[in-house]
């Protein structure tokens, strides 16, 4: 399944400092946080709501370091990986918007 890069706010953590830290740790590169994309998504398990922000690459050239695989879509790609359920709405969202363009 595909997901959006991202993890988990740690404590004394804001929202985007978690999103920046993890992008670093995930893939290697910096980023400046955007918008929100879509609503609050409630995941149902453990009180955890996943927020889905847009983020411009700074620096670096985005790596796979702790997944299987990454990938660029465009706006006419979005329905070619199998995302995670929650991340139905989000797709939707960001097909809808300006942030692929
Ligand atoms: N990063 C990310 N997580 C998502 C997405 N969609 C979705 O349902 N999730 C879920 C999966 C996980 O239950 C939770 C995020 O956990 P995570 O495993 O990425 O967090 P983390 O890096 O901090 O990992 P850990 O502390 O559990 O080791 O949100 C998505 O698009 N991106």
């Amino acid at each position: 399944m595909w997901e959006f890069p991202g993890g988990k706010v740690e404590p004394g953590e804001s929202e985007t400092g978690a999103l920046v830290r993890e992008c670093q740790e995930e893939l290697g590169v910096r980023i400046a946080v955007g918008d929100r994309i879509g609503d609050d998504i409630p995941l149902g398990h453990r009180r955890t709501v996943l927020k889905i922000f847009a983020a411009r690459l700074v620096d670096g050239d985005p790596k796979p370091l702790e997944h299987a695989a990454l990938r660029w879509l465009g706006r006419d790609e979005l329905d070619d990986v199998a995302w995670l359920p929650a991340d139905a709405p989000i797709v939707a969202a960001l097909r809808a918007g300006p942030w692929l363009d």
